[in-house]
């Protein structure tokens, strides 16, 4: 769309900023004189990161908790404006309402803990949604920016304008006609050509009604494609739902992902000069037509560069996506690939029948998921420990960190898998012990995840069935992951066996993907819960849920740490009975 001068349409007119901002009232003040008010403009601003709203924090914690979510990360700001247009007529008040969202997508650099506070001492993340202003001090934290950068600010000055345009200079239906009729490439709107209705635009959309009584004569035959025609204006048609289109085709991007990950793509890129499409299919023996296009698609989500000399590696890419690295996230990605993809082919009957679909996968009825699916041959249950172990390592460190432990002097980290948790517990408290507890084919195949560190001596490995065999006895005990996996009744099962492990005082550390109360928001966690409902026997909880179960079996003083990535710590101390 051509902008024009439309802000002076507002000039003479009563303009209400309801908004208590004073960075949209800065913005919108130097854009127009602001007189006494017939029009009501609202904005409000709010920051999403991995499916959760961020609001204004509500002291240095809660901004301490969102900045910290937000660091290393991209997020969305959204401002959602609603301009009300109020006449009267006959004493009679009469509101036509207007509205649109903006979307900025916002990259934050990692912050060092020293900088996340010194900012948050500045004062300056307090009244600001998300925690900082992008266009003072907070402009520090930004690495990089996609979209209106007054959006971030606070108001989406550019669309607004856009937005009276279309309010103020409606297309005139014949123009509509030569549009949508001819199928022709659409006109582009020009000064000269709204000039010609502009002593007539003072009121939003005054030249529809006119062109409709036109039309309205044209005769009976026209008349209900004109009269449809006629409300088929810029104004009235809904908006473009970008979002929905991203949704109907997001499988196919994750797809593309798997794909190159599994065909060892960035590992062959990983830190090497940029390569063509025909090498790179060569060395991993695909079609060249076919490689290009996953290269192309892949440069298109940021996963790899592409420049004359070639494709290679993002950092992105090198850190994450090559198989070897520390943090290499491989090992999921091959378990949604070749495992999760296929379960979700049969998501309808999940949803339909409640239960997971591991038997349709395997043509077979499935007693114990864990023997039956995951682990029915050495290659599955290599696939899900790497699986595991990759997750964990993302976030053990936070979780490590998320409670002072410092009082345990030991630790059972029940069905503690590779033992990736246990290690950052045993480097975060060198005086703890930590057993990890795990099925026998696990605990036989563990060790291969353990390079040397010098926590190997505080780390134990244990076999057994968590729930028949005795649990090694710890002063604190973990479960990370474990009882999303299960059904209320084993659920109940597990816990009572770690509450009967348990003397007054020991601690049980719940690690889990946490849903919001409502399960509204949480998206990651919701999507999750649907995961665990295809695959599993279990779902995810809220904090709340996760209380009452604790409680339940005499665990107290129930603390919660949201981390803002993939899993949330939930802290209770055993009480005597
Ligand atoms: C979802 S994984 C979580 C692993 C690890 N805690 C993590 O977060 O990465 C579940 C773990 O429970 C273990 N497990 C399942 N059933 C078990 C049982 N009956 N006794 C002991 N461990 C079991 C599995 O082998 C697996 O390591």
């Amino acid at each position: 769309m051509v902008l024009c001068p439309v802000i002076g349409k507002l000039l003479h007119k009563r303009v209400v900023l309801a908004s208590a901002s004073p960075r949209r009232q800065e913005i919108l003040s130097n854009a127009k004189d602001l007189r006494t008010p017939d029009v009501v403009i609202g904005a409000d601003t709010i920051v999403t990161v991995g499916g959760l709203i961020l609001e204004k924090p509500v002291d240095k914690q809660d901004a301490y908790r969102m900045l910290s979510r937000l660091s290393g990360r991209e997020h969305s700001v959204f401002t959602g404006v609603a301009i009300v247009h109020c006449s009267s007529k006959e004493h009679q008040l009469d509101t036509r309402v207007s509205e649109f969202y903006e979307e900025m997508k916002v990259k934050f650099s990692e912050l060092s803990e020293e900088l996340l506070w010194e900012y948050i001492h500045s004062g300056e993340p307090m009244d600001k949604a998300g925690g900082y202003g992008i266009q003072a001090l907070g402009g520090m934290l930004v690495e990089s920016v996609h979209g209106d950068f007054l959006n971030v600010v606070g108001f989406p000055l550019n669309h607004f304008c856009k937005q009276l345009v279309k309010l103020y200079y409606p297309p005139r239906p014949e123009d509509l006609r030569r549009r949508v009729k001819h199928n022709s490439i659409p006109t582009v709107d020009t000064f000269e050509d709204l000039s010609d209705v502009e002593g007539s635009g003072s009121e939003p959309a005054q030249r529809d009604t006119g062109s409709c009584d036109e039309k309205a004569q044209a005769g009976e035959a026209g008349q209900a494609a004109a009269e449809a025609e006629c409300h088929r204006t810029q104004e009235t048609l809904p908006p473009f739902p970008t979002r929905l289109l991203e949704l109907i085709d997001g499988f196919m991007l994750s797809k593309a992902l798997f794909t190159a990950c599994k065909l060892k793509v960035f590992d062959l890129l990983k830190d090497e000069a940029p390569q063509k499409a025909a090498d790179i299919a060569s060395k991993v023996d695909t079609s060249a037509c076919g490689m290009e296009r996953l290269l192309n698609i892949c440069a298109a989500m940021g996963l790899l560069e592409k420049t004359e000399q070639g494709y290679s590696n993002t950092e992105t890419a090198n850190l994450y996506l090559a198989s070897d690295g520390e943090y290499s996230l491989h090992g999921i990605i091959m378990h949604k690939n070749d495992l999760t993809w296929n379960l979700f082919t049969y998501l309808e009957f999940a949803i339909r029948e409640g239960t997971h679909q591991h038997h349709r996968l395997l043509g077979k009825k499935v007693e114990d998921l864990f023997q039956d699916a995951y682990y029915q041959s050495p290659e599955t249950r290599l696939r899900f420990m790497r699986a595991m172990h990759s997750m964990v390592k993302l976030t053990a460190c936070q979780v490590a960190t998320a409670f002072d432990l410092s009082r345990f002097s030991s630790a059972c980290d029940v069905g503690g898998c590779t033992g990736a948790l246990a290690r950052e517990l045993a480097r975060e408290y060198p005086r703890m012990q930590v057993t990890v507890f795990d099925l026998p084919d696990i605990i036989e195949l563990a060790a291969h995840f353990q390079p040397a560190r010098p926590q190997a001596a505080q780390i134990h490995f244990a076999a057994g069935d968590f729930f028949r065999d005795p649990l090694p006895s710890a002063e604190l005990y973990v479960l990370c992951r474990i009882l999303h996996d299960w059904p209320d009744d084993k659920v109940h099962k597990l816990l009572s066996r770690v509450a009967e492990s348990c003397k007054p005082g020991a601690g049980l550390l719940l690690v889990e993907m946490l849903l919001d109360e409502e399960k509204r928001v949480a998206q990651r966690a919701l999507m999750q819960s649907l995961d665990m409902l295809v695959q599993t026997e279990g779902r995810e909880r809220s904090p709340g849920e996760y209380q009452c179960l604790l409680e339940l079996h005499g665990f107290h003083q129930v603390q919660v740490v949201h981390l803002g990535g993939v899993l949330d710590a939930i802290l209770a101390t055993k009480v005597a009975p």
